[in-house]
């Protein structure tokens, strides 16, 4: 999170803390524009070296995955378990943020997760092979840089406990999710519903491109799955 929050609203006028509560940004309007929803005709990959732009922000997010070829109910094969959350402004996201002034982006991005995920410095790291995927969002003016990190499933679950205990759980974060990848009967529940959750910034392109560079899911079935999207079909009919 870009500044102390709770130190910032702590020394609010009694007049702004009111109207934080009604439908106003406050002191989140700075970098509001970064999270909308970007399609993917809105965002260009770009080397990880990208410069930086004048009047953009710089972010840096993780996907933390372990593959797991499990079965639930007997019916579905899990392939991976992806951790995402669900964010303080009811957007769906990864775990990480932005780079602050002078901040090199890997040490950043681990910062960001021994705050939002309580993550064990020591044992885990994002390093720099973990990258993914860069992009350049102009509508947004923001830079994102994008890292996957995989775990044993173990190493996975102790990761997700250790998440409630977060500085920012409740706060920032609302919840750790995991990503259902499977298919159901009807062709929408499952993965295709997830998709038409609500997004932050590009996080949706960053969760397919990295389903698909690390094999998670092949290409056929994410193609499938986009292409269901928006299709609700009630179970009864
Ligand atoms: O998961 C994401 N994927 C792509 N862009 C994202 C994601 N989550 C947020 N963002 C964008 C929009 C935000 O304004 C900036 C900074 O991220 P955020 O996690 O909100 O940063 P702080 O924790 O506030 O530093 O990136």
């Amino acid at each position: 999170m870009a500044g102390d929050g709770a130190t910032q609203v702590e020394h609010m006028s009694e007049e702004v803390k009111g109207e934080s509560q009604d439908n106003t940004w406050g002191w989140l309007e700075s970098t509001a524009h970064a999270a909308d929803f970007c399609p993917t005709e809105d965002h260009a990959v770009v080397p990880h070296d990208t410069p930086m732009k004048e009047g953009y922000l710089l972010a840096a997010h993780c996907m933390i995955y372990a593959l797991d070829d499990s079965v639930v109910f007997n019916l579905y094969c899990r392939r991976a378990a992806v951790l995402m959350h669900m964010r303080f402004d009811g957007y769906l996201g990864f775990p990480g943020g932005l780079v602050d002034t002078g901040e090199e982006i890997i040490p950043a991005l681990n910062r960001e997760l021994h705050e939002e995920m309580n993550l064990d410095l020591t044992r885990f790291q994002v390093k720099h092979e973990d990258h993914v995927i860069s992009h350049e969002n102009a509508k947004n003016r923001v830079i994102c840089h994008f890292y996957a990190l995989c775990v044993s499933l173990a190493e996975f679950e102790e990761i997700e406990r250790a998440a409630l205990a977060s500085k920012e759980h409740g706060h920032e974060v609302l919840g750790h999710i995991r990503v259902p990848l499977y298919v159901m009967g009807d062709g929408y529940r499952g993965f295709p519903t997830f998709l038409d959750n609500n997004f932050c910034g590009n996080a949706r392109s960053q969760l397919l491109t990295s389903l698909k560079q690390r094999n998670i899911l092949p290409e056929s079935i994410i193609n499938a799955a986009l292409a269901a999207t928006k299709k609700y079909v009630p179970a009864s009919s």
